[in-house]
C-alpha cells in the first residue's frame, strides 16, 4: 500500500518522498507535466478552485498504485481528498511549528508557491489546516530540527514494527 505524505508547505514532503524509496510520485510535478505549466502560472489563469479540481482528479489516480506520494500542502482543502485520506491507513502528517516552515519557505524560491506570498496569510491557513491533516494521519512526525534521514527512519520504523 502506498505511503502518503501530508503537511503544510516546507514540511519536506517532497524531500522526505524522495528517499523513502523508489516508486515516488511528487503530485505538484504531476499535475505541472498535466497541466503544462508552473503551479503558481495556473493559479493566476485559472483560479486556486479550478487548481484543486485538476489535484483532486489527479490524486484519485495516483492513490490507486502503490507508490509513496508526496501531496502538495493543499491536499486537505478538498473534502473529497479528505474522505480518501481517512480511508487510507499509511498516511504520515510531517508537522512543525509555522515559523520553522516559513524559513525554509523563504529561503526556497518563492515564485512557486502562490499560497506563501504573505507571512499573516500562510500562517492563518496553516492554522485553519491543522486540524484537517491530524484528523487523517496515521503517523505523526515532528519534523523541525531533525535531519532528513532522522524522519526517514522514523517512518520506516514504523511500518517496520506493523
Ligand atoms: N528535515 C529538514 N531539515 C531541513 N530542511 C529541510 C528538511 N526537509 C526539507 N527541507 C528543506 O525545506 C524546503 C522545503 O522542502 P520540500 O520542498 O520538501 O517541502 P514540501 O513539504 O514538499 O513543500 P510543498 O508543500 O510546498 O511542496 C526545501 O528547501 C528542503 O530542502
Ligand atoms: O499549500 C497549498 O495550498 C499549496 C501547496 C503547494 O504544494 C502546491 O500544491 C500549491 O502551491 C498549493
Ligand atoms: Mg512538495
Amino acid at each position: 500500500m502506498s505511503i502518503i505524505l501530508i503537511g503544510f508547505m516546507g514540511a519536506g514532503k517532497s524531500t522526505i518522498a524522495k528517499r523513502l524509496g523508489k516508486e515516488v510520485v511528487d503530485l505538484d510535478q504531476l499535475i505541472e507535466l498535466r497541466i503544462g505549466m508552473p503551479i503558481a502560472d495556473f493559479f493566476a489563469e485559472f483560479s486556486e478552485l479550478e487548481f484543486r479540481k485538476v489535484e483532486n482528479e489527479i490524486f484519485q489516480e495516483v492513490i490507486e498504485k502503490d507508490w509513496i506520494i508526496a501531496t502538495g500542502g493543499g491536499i486537505v482543502e478538498n473534502e473529497k481528498n479528505r474522505t480518501a485520506l481517512a480511508a487510507h491507513s499509511q498516511v504520515v502528517y510531517l508537522t512543525s511549528d509555522f515559523d520553522t516552515l516559513w524559513q525554509r519557505i523563504i529561503n526556497d524560491d518563492l515564485t512557486n508557491r502562490p499560497l506563501a506570498q504573505d507571512k499573516t496569510k500562510a500562517k492563518d491557513l496553516f492554522e485553519q489546516r491543522q486540524k484537517y491533516y491530524e484528523a487523517v494521519a496515521d503517523l505523526v512526525v515532528e519534523v523541525a530540527q531533525k535531519s532528513p534521514e532522522e524522519i526517514v527512519a522514523e517512518i520506516q520504523n514504523k511500518w517496520r514494527n506493523e
